[in-house]
């Protein structure tokens, strides 16, 4: 049964966690044919906060050093968002200090997933704006349910941000320099059919059959041998994510900046309270 292949790891935020005595991130190693599941758990949207950014990075880190595990699937526990992208909250109103924290904490993903030896398949079962779509974009290989809410895409424009260099890289390696230009000007976000036709995702299948397909393509990866497979994927990869390696902290300084502008914490603010009044 291909269930069988597959272990569990759910990452959390801190505070929906149950009891302190359970572990962070929960790691199983029952599994005995390599595959993992990363489930993304932060109701209610799976944004992205410090926290989970740092958990997922040592979760990865945890499966990379387990020569057990060859592949991972992305997904997510939250019904309808597979992730609403980077917690606004940790870009309003707090520290340099802070804004400097998160973004290392979002470089360090990104680099983590862009570079993993491990086959990482997205098995995308909900909407996915922003950070939650670049999370997608990181992995070989993206499954999205045929659902019309389930939209995909990086329209950080819409928010009055800017999409930065690497986020803007990691889309063109996979639409294409025109798709991209144009999606990132307009901040597009695409339903599944769309986001198809363009390259965004590889398939669109029926919900209930986003993990079994996950699984089906994970086993056509895992077929290749590892060492051919990830040598490729560094010769593809490796240039664009030396781009950022090589200037992190100028990076971190150029997001300090932008993001402590008053014309850009107004902007997200006014962004967060159209999300916040759309239910009242
Ligand atoms: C060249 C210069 C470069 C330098 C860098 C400069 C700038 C920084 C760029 C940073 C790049 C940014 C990347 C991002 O990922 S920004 C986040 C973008 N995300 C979104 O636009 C999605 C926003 N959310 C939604 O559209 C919806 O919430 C939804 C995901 C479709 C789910 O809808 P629904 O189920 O109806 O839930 P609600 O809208 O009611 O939301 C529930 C509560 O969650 C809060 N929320 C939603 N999204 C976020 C988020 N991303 N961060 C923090 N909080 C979020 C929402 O406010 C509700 O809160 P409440 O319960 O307190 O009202």
């Amino acid at each position: 049964m291909a269930q069988d292949l597959v272990d569990g790891l759910l990452i959390k935020a801190r505070s929906h966690l149950p009891p302190p005595s359970e572990p962070l991130g929960k790691l199983s190693k029952r599994d005995r044919k390599g595959v993992a599941v990363i489930k993304l758990k932060n109701p209610p949207v799976n944004s992205l906060s410090l926290e989970v950014l740092t958990e997922f990075v040592i979760s990865l880190e945890k499966l990379e050093n387990d020569k057990t595990f060859r592949g991972v699937i992305v997904t997510s526990d939250c019904p309808g968002i597979f992730s609403a992208g980077l917690d606004l909250t940790e870009m309003c109103g707090k520290s340099q200090a802070h804004y400097a924290e998160f973004w290392r904490a979002v470089q360090e993903l990104w680099l983590r997933l862009y570079l993993s030896n491990l086959v990482l398949i997205a098995a995308i079962n909900g909407v996915s704006p922003a950070g939650g779509c670049l999370i997608s974009l990181t992995c070989d290989y993206r499954v999205l349910a045929d659902n019309p809410k389930y939209n995909i895409g990086l329209n950080e424009t819409l928010l009055g941000v800017v999409a930065p260099s690497w986020f803007k890289d990691t889309l063109v390696n996979t639409v294409g320099h025109r798709t991209a230009e144009r999606a990132l000007q307009l901040g597009l976000l695409f339903p599944p059919a769309e986001a198809l036709r363009v390259g965004m995702v590889d398939q669109v299948v029926p919900e209930d059959q986003v993990h079994s397909t996950a699984l089906s393509v994970m086993a056509q990866w895992l077929a290749v041998p590892d060492h051919a497979r990830q040598l490729t994927k560094s010769l593809m990869r490796k240039p664009t994510a030396d781009r950022l390696v090589k200037q992190r902290d100028a990076d971190i300084q150029y997001f300090l900046q932008f993001v402590s502008r008053d014309s850009i914490q107004k902007s997200l603010r006014m962004y967060l309270d159209k999300l916040r009044q759309k239910k009242g």
